[in-house]
C-alpha cells in the first residue's frame, strides 16, 4: 500500500484529511451507454489539508476539480488509494463508523442551491435533517441548533417555515451553508458556491464564508473557476490538470511566482491580476480524460515540452519544497517573470 504522500509537513498541524495516491476512474459512456474506454477523472492525487487552512482548487473545466472535493469530503470513494481522516483510512472503516466520521467532520456546499435543497422541505426541516440522520442531541436541542444555525449564516428566524422556492438565491446558498455547518465539521469544502448566483451577491456569500471560517476555526476546500477569488481566499492554490494536481502554491506567490507553465498560464489569462499584459498562448484543445497524453499531460500544450516530457509523467520535482511543490521537467525559474513567459512561448511567426 503507498504511504501518505506527505504526512506532516515539517512543524504543520497533522492533517484534517489526506488523500493518498487516490484515483477515481470511471466508465465513460456515450448516447447513455457504457463503453470499453475509461475516463480518467483523478490520478495520483497526494494532499493533505491542516486545520483551519483554505485551500484553492484551480484547472479547467473538467480536469478533476469536483473529483477531488468529493473524495476529500468521502462522498466519492476513490477507485484505488487511500483518503484518511485524522489518520483513519476511511474505506477501510465499517460503513456506519465511516458515515459518522464523514458526517460528523465534513460538510460539503455545492454550486447551485436550487437543485441541491429539496424543494418539498422547509428550511427548519432542511437544516433538521442532518441533526435527525445523525442523532443529535433531544429534539429541543436540534430546534435550538436550527436557530443557531440560521444565526450564524445572516437568516431571518422569520423564514424558518419557508419552502426554498420562496428565498433568493443568496438565501438558499446561506441555507445550504448552514446545512453543510450543521454536524459543527473541521472541514467544509466549497464547489463552485458563488457561480450560479447574481453578481450582487457573490461578494456576500464568499464574505460570510471567510467570516465563518474564521469564527469556527474551519478548514475550507474552495474550488472555483474564478481565480482572483480563489487567490483572495486561499493560503494555498492547488493547480488541476487533467486529472492530477500539477502544483500546489502558497496564495501570495501564485501570481508571478508559480514553477509550474501551466499555472503561470492560467493565471496570465485573468484580466487585472498582473499588470497589463498579453495571456501565455496555449496552443491547442485539453486532451481528453479518456485517452490522456503518455508522459506529462500538459506536454501537448506546453512550450517547454520535449521528450522527456512525452516519455516521463513528471514527480515533485527536486527543486519543490514542502510548501510549494510542483511537478514539471523543466519549471519556470523563479526570477522568471510572466512578460519573459508570454515572449518565449509566443508561437513563430510563420
Ligand atoms: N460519473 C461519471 N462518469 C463518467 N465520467 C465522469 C463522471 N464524473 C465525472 N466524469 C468525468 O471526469 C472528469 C473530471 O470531472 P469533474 O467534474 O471532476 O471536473 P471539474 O474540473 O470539476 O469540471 P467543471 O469545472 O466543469 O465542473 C471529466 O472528464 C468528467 O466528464
Amino acid at each position: 500500500m503507498t504511504a501518505p504522500a506527505d504526512p506532516q509537513r515539517d512543524g504543520a498541524a497533522p492533517a484534517l484529511v489526506e488523500l493518498a495516491d487516490a484515483h477515481v476512474v470511471h466508465k465513460a459512456r456515450s448516447g447513455g451507454l457504457f463503453t470499453r474506454d475509461r475516463v480518467y477523472a483523478l490520478t495520483g492525487a497526494d494532499l493533505a489539508i491542516a486545520p483551519g487552512e483554505t485551500v484553492g482548487v484551480v484547472g479547467e473545466s473538467g480536469c478533476g476539480k469536483s473529483t477531488l472535493a468529493k473524495v476529500l469530503v468521502g462522498v466519492e470513494r476513490p477507485t484505488s488509494g487511500r483518503v484518511l481522516f485524522r489518520g483513519r483510512d476511511l474505506w477501510a472503516m465499517p460503513a456506519a463508523e465511516r458515515r459518522a466520521a464523514v458526517g460528523g467532520s465534513t460538510g460539503m456546499i455545492f454550486q447551485d442551491p436550487s437543485t441541491a435543497l429539496n424543494r418539498r422541505l422547509t428550511v427548519r426541516r432542511i437544516l433538521r435533517d442532518p441533526l435527525d440522520v445523525h442523532g443529535r442531541g433531544t429534539t429541543a436541542q436540534r430546534e435550538e441548533r436550527v436557530r443557531e444555525l440560521m444565526a450564524l449564516v445572516g437568516l431571518p428566524r422569520a423564514l424558518a417555515d419557508a419552502l426554498p422556492g420562496r428565498l433568493s438565491g443568496g438565501q438558499r446558498q446561506r441555507v445550504a451553508i448552514a446545512r453543510a455547518l450543521a454536524l459543527d465539521p473541521d472541514l467544509v469544502v466549497a464547489d463552485e458556491p458563488t457561480s450560479a448566483l447574481d453578481v450582487s451577491v457573490r461578494a456576500q456569500i464568499l464574505n460570510l464564508l471567510l467570516d465563518l471560517k474564521e469564527r469556527l476555526g474551519l478548514a475550507l476546500v474552495f474550488v472555483s473557476h474564478d481565480i482572483q477569488t480563489v487567490r483572495r481566499m486561499s493560503d494555498r492554490v492547488i493547480t488541476m490538470y487533467l486529472g492530477r494536481i500539477v502544483e500546489e502554491t502558497p496564495a501570495g506567490r501564485v501570481t508571478d511566482r508559480s514553477r509550474h507553465p501551466y499555472t503561470r498560464a492560467l493565471f496570465s489569462a485573468t484580466p487585472g491580476l498582473l499588470d497589463p499584459i498579453e495571456p501565455i498562448p496555449l496552443t491547442g484543445p485539453v486532451p481528453s480524460a479518456t485517452h490522456p497524453p503518455s508522459g506529462c499531460p500538459f506536454r501537448t500544450r506546453c512550450w517547454k515540452a520535449d521528450g522527456v516530457c512525452a516519455d516521463t509523467m513528471p514527480g515533485f520535482s527536486a527543486a519543490s519544497t514542502p510548501e510549494h511543490r510542483f511537478r514539471c521537467h523543466h519549471p519556470v525559474q523563479e526570477d522568471e517573470s510572466t512578460r519573459d513567459l508570454v515572449r518565449q512561448s509566443r508561437p513563430m511567426e510563420p
